[in-house]
């Protein structure tokens, strides 16, 4: 029976807080402006670079422009893979999860060029059937177009899908399509983002909590 996990990346799959904060560090100051921590940058990830960006510049009286989304994506894009890399157990649970018969693709809000240069660059785009980035539709998460449209290009039904992410918009999006959730407690998000889905402590949890999950997907 077909079954597939949608992952989200930024927080769920990778640790990339580190680039990010240092692409967003090298915008501030090449505009006048101060860094930021890196607790505050986890903060402002989630909803894709130009809200991003929409966030960093309001945290620093800069008028926003896509002309500094452009100038923050040709900088991180050139050092995305830098520091990024999955969080431990990751590459062993997704693995785990193929060899167990688990299609598996990527949602993210992350624009899809950047996500693809660090799967390339770690080695998981083989393990992956799709990667939808937050500019890859007109949608993104956590309207139920986004993961929608990655089960449609993979001729998957959502009923038979579930969405592993680490904020709100992953376990809302997942709500809103009619795919299960879970939680990855290992994130950025603080717990309240789970939202009453089922909670992953670590990697290593999922094959297990998926499996016991199997049986609560609709039949297809
Ligand atoms: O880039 C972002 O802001 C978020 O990306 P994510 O959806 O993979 O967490």
């Amino acid at each position: 029976m077909d079954r597939i996990a949608l992952f989200d990346l930024d927080g769920t799959l990778l640790d990339s807080a580190p680039d990010i904060h240092a692409a967003l560090d090298r915008l501030m100051a090449a505009h006048g402006r101060p860094g930021f921590s890196r607790e505050e940058v986890r903060l402002m990830i989630g909803d894709g670079v130009p809200v991003l960006i929409q966030r960093a510049c309001a945290a620093r009286t800069l008028a926003d422009s896509p002309g500094l989304v452009a100038e923050f994506l040709a900088d991180y894009e050139a050092h995305a893979a830098d520091e990024t890399r999955p969080f431990p157990g990751i590459p062993e649970a997704l693995a785990a999860l193929k060899a167990g018969g688990w299609r598996l693709a990527v949602c993210t809000n992350k624009p899809e060029k950047a996500a693809r240069i660090i799967l390339d660059d770690q080695g998981l785009s083989p393990l992956l059937e799709a990667v939808g980035g937050g500019d890859s539709f007109p949608v993104r998460k956590p309207h139920p177009g986004h993961p929608l449209g990655i089960l449609a290009r993979m001729g998957a039904e959502p009923s038979r899908a579930v969405l592993i992410g680490d904020h709100h918009n992953d376990t809302r999006a997942a709500k809103a399509a009619g795919i299960a959730a879970v939680f990855a407690a290992w994130g950025y998000g603080g717990p309240e983002m789970a939202e009453g889905a089922p909670v992953a402590a670590a990697p290593a949890d999922l094959p297990k909590i998926l499996a016991g999950m199997l049986a609560g997907l609709l039949p297809g």
